[in-house]
């Protein structure tokens, strides 16, 4: 009898296995793409969600705003009103994306030179940008470093870079802006981009994972503390959104982009301007009674990532039948 039930589980088994292999090819067939599913049902918009003029007579300082998501963030801010301060270690490529973005909008862009990792450059940073603007409405520190490498390659410089300039380069901005504004009695909002992985760590990212931890502490242990200074602080984990930047260090073949979009339940990545749209709001006036919070934007995919069970997707109907007449068959333990 055990055996029969044993066979018989391992037919299933295979059953399963092959027809989700079909269902994969299906789905997916060389584009990596799964075009005709999910993707369809939650199209991206691009346009901005907030009211035209939400930050009209505000100064935003965005780090690492000349390339990627900082740069769809201050294309948002600028084209709802505000006066933009991108800051990173690139003046050259921070003086065109400043160009571009201001021409499009009308709204001043300015560029400042500054390594996060270096307290001093922060500090001579925040000089320019108090002559320049006066001490920001919003901060969104969103510089970052990062690569895939295994653990046991990695050598202590490495290490010291990504933190450095994820979890230094966050405190060091956000201590010097958050002492100087405390002391011209001006509130402001703080909102870090993190990623997912921060909450469950990760494998072969792990100084970057270290560090955005680090941030998420800093900002959740801050919102308790400087809530009474005026200040919010909030947090952004972003899922996959291809940029530059993130996608030649992460996945420099493009080897791994198809299994990242198999497991994201809306079936796509995101766009820079979806998280502009958040970031915006989270940023703005709209969301003042926001602070200490910790948006997860990811398309779903770090619950499916957690599921013991989500792989079960791969059964169908036919086989589901199948499983369900065994299970009720099962009588006591
Ligand atoms: C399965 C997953 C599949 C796909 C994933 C695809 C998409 C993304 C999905 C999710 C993303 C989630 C999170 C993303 C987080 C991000 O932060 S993405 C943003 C990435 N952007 C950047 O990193 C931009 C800035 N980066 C840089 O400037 C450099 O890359 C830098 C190395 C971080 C810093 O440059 P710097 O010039 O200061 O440093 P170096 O002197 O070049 O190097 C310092 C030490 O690090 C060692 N190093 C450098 N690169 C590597 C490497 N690739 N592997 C191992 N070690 C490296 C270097 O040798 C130095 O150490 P030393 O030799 O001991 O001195
Ligand atoms: N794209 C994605 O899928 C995801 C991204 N994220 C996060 O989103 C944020 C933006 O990433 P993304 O736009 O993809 O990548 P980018 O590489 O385009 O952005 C990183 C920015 O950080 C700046 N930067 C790096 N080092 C320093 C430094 N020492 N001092 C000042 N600025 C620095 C870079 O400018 P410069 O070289 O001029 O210094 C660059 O503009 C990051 O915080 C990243 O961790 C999180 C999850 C997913």
């Amino acid at each position: 009898m055990a055996a029969r039930v044993v066979g018989r589980a391992g037919r299933l088994a295979l059953v399963v296995r092959s027809s989700a292999v079909r269902l994969q090819s299906r789905l997916h067939g060389s584009t990596g793409l799964r075009s005709g599913s999910q993707a369809n049902f939650f199209p991206p918009l691009e346009d901005a969600m907030l009211p035209s003029g939400s930050f009209n007579n505000r100064m935003a300082l965005i780090t690492g705003g000349g390339t990627g998501l900082g740069r769809a963030m201050t294309a948002t801010l600028s084209q709802l009103g505000a006066q933009c301060i991108i800051a990173s270690r690139k003046l050259d490529v921070l003086q065109r994306t400043a160009e571009e973005i201001s021409s499009q909008t009308g709204n001043k862009v300015h560029a400042v030179q500054c390594d996060v990792r270096d307290p001093q450059a922060v500090s001579q940073c925040v000089d320019q940008i108090e002559a320049l603007t006066g001490l920001p409405d919003v901060i969104i520190n969103n510089a970052a470093g990062n690569f895939v490498c295994p653990s046991e390659r990695l050598s202590p410089n490495a290490w010291k870079t990504i933190t450095d300039i994820v979890l230094n380069g966050t405190a060091f901005v956000t201590l010097e802006l958050g002492k100087r504004l405390i002391q011209n009695q001006k509130g402001a909002s703080f909102l870090a981009i993190t990623t997912i992985y921060a909450e469950s760590g990760s494998g072969f990212v792990v100084p970057s994972a270290s560090a955005k931890a680090g941030v998420e502490a800093l900002y959740k242990s801050l919102a308790a503390e400087w809530g009474r200074y005026g200040h919010r602080f909030n947090i952004i984990q972003p899922g996959p959104i291809r940029t530059k930047g993130a996608f030649s260090r992460l996945d420099p073949t493009g080897a791994f982009e198809k299994a990242m979009i198999d497991r994201i339940p809306t079936g796509r990545l995101g766009t820079p301007a979806e998280i502009a749209n958040l970031a915006a709001y989270v940023s703005s006036n709209y969301a003042s009674w926001m602070s200490g919070a910790v948006i997860r934007f990811d398309g779903g995919e770090y619950v499916s990532l957690a599921g013991e069970f989500n792989e079960l997707r791969s059964v169908t109907p036919d086989q589901w039948k199948l499983l369900e007449a065994m299970i009720r068959k099962t009588k006591g333990s």
